[in-house]
């Protein structure tokens, strides 16, 4: 049998390091350049097989009597646990979790199949006081989702208190029509039962404060798993009857680039000072497998632009001759190859686009 080691595909994704060009400044026709959409391209070249189709596979048939389906979106204060309680529900890794808050700015959708219903779960950035036009977006984008699913499930984090920021959330939340909305106390492994007890208690006292009715008030911990299958079970209580909206075996519907966009961000996120979360946007510009490779041994090339907001930043981010940013690329492509199941070749670039959050031309251009 073939070492590990001596797997040629294996050895290139091993060795291959991120390039490392030097920072530029963009310009407006470069930024028209990357604002092209080459899907139809990239849709010919890869193989799409893992992402929902429901129109498809005609799959409507033989619904079991009772059959629920839906779709949920966890909101809550920044470091709430929302991420990382999509990713139990689901069971993998989807959904981009870091010690940072405000890393969730994609809508990413983790999929819970079971045989008695399907769960949808949509994640959403942190709501908060927009200080920038992409605080602003963000808000809009989180409001959206909450009049468009079905249950709208407000994570409060056991090892703190209820605060300002939780009844902005829930007060937010009144002023959209919808009927359902369900408490989850998250974090719950970090605080004694005496503490929990008087958090679920403060939740039930916000709720009536704000007039808000919880359907159910659930104390979970995603990181122990404690209470995260009675969870799924009444959310999916909640739902209303009706057939599977994703096909079997499907874990989200998020394009893998974006996926594989929000890896490489959260990499690039790892240890850095707490202003430049909101500065590093990722887009991946191309994703194919590579030509002529033996059909047991693929290496899917990708390559990925991360952009900062300006110069001071660039140094940060690439660290002292490349290090960082060759440690984020190869943190970024582990996570990739781990779920793709493919070796890959991630070839990074660091660019500055000067203020993008405040530019909504920029911002159109980034995926905002
Ligand atoms: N001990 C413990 N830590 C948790 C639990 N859930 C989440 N965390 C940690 O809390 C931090 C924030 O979790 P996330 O899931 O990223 O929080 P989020 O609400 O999605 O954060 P934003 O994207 O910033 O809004 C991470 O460091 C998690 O590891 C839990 O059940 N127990």
């Amino acid at each position: 049998m073939t070492e590990p080691h001596e797997d040629p595909a294996h050895e290139d994704a091993a060795q291959q390091e991120p390039v490392l060009e030097e920072p530029e400044e963009l310009e407006e026709d470069e930024l028209d350049e990357f604002d092209e959409d080459d899907e139809d391209e990239f849709d010919d070249e890869f193989d799409y097989s893992g992402l929902a189709n429901a129109e498809a596979t005609g799959f409507s048939i033989d619904i079991p009597e009772g059959h629920r389906s839906g779709f949920a979106s966890f909101v809550g204060r920044p470091n709430a646990g929302k991420s990382t309680l999509t990713n139990a529900l689901v069971g993998t890794k989807i959904v981009i979790t870091s010690s940072r808050p405000q890393t969730t700015r994609t809508v990413v959708r983790g999929i819970v199949h079971r045989p008695d219903g399907q769960l949808i779960l949509v994640d959403t950035p942190g709501l908060h006081r927009p200080r920038t036009l992409l605080g602003e977006r963000l808000n809009d984008l989180v409001m959206a989702t909450w009049s468009e699913v079905d249950v709208v499930a407000v994570c409060f984090p056991a090892n703190e208190k209820i605060g300002p920021g939780d009844r902005f959330i829930v007060n937010e939340l009144s002023k959209v029509r919808r009927s359902i909305r369900l408490a989850v106390a998250t974090k719950t492994d970090l605080v004694t039962p005496e503490q929990l007890g008087e958090h679920l208690l403060s939740i039930a006292e916000l709720g009536r404060e704000t007039g808000t009715e919880w359907a159910e008030i659930v104390p979970v911990s995603a990181v122990s798993g404690d209470q995260v299958s009675l969870l799924s079970d009444l959310l999916l209580g909640l739902m209303p009857e009706g057939p599977p909206l994703y096909p079997d075996g499907d874990l989200t519907d998020a394009p893998e680039q974006i996926i594989a966009a929000e890896l490489i961000r959260e990499a690039a996120l790892e240890g850095v000072r707490d202003e430049l979360p909101h500065s590093i946007a990722v887009v991946v510009e191309e994703m194919e497998l590579r030509e002529n490779r033996p059909k047991d041994k693929p290496l899917l090339d990708i390559h990925a632009n991360l952009f900062v907001e300006r110069d001071s930043q660039k140094g940060i981010v690439i660290g002292h001759k490349g290090s960082r940013l060759r440690e984020v690329g190869s943190a970024a492509r582990k996570q990739i190859e781990a779920m793709l199941g493919t070796p890959v070749y991630l070839d990074l670039h660091v660019k500055v686009a000067k203020d993008w959050q405040r530019d909504p031309r920029q911002l159109r251009r980034l995926g905002f």
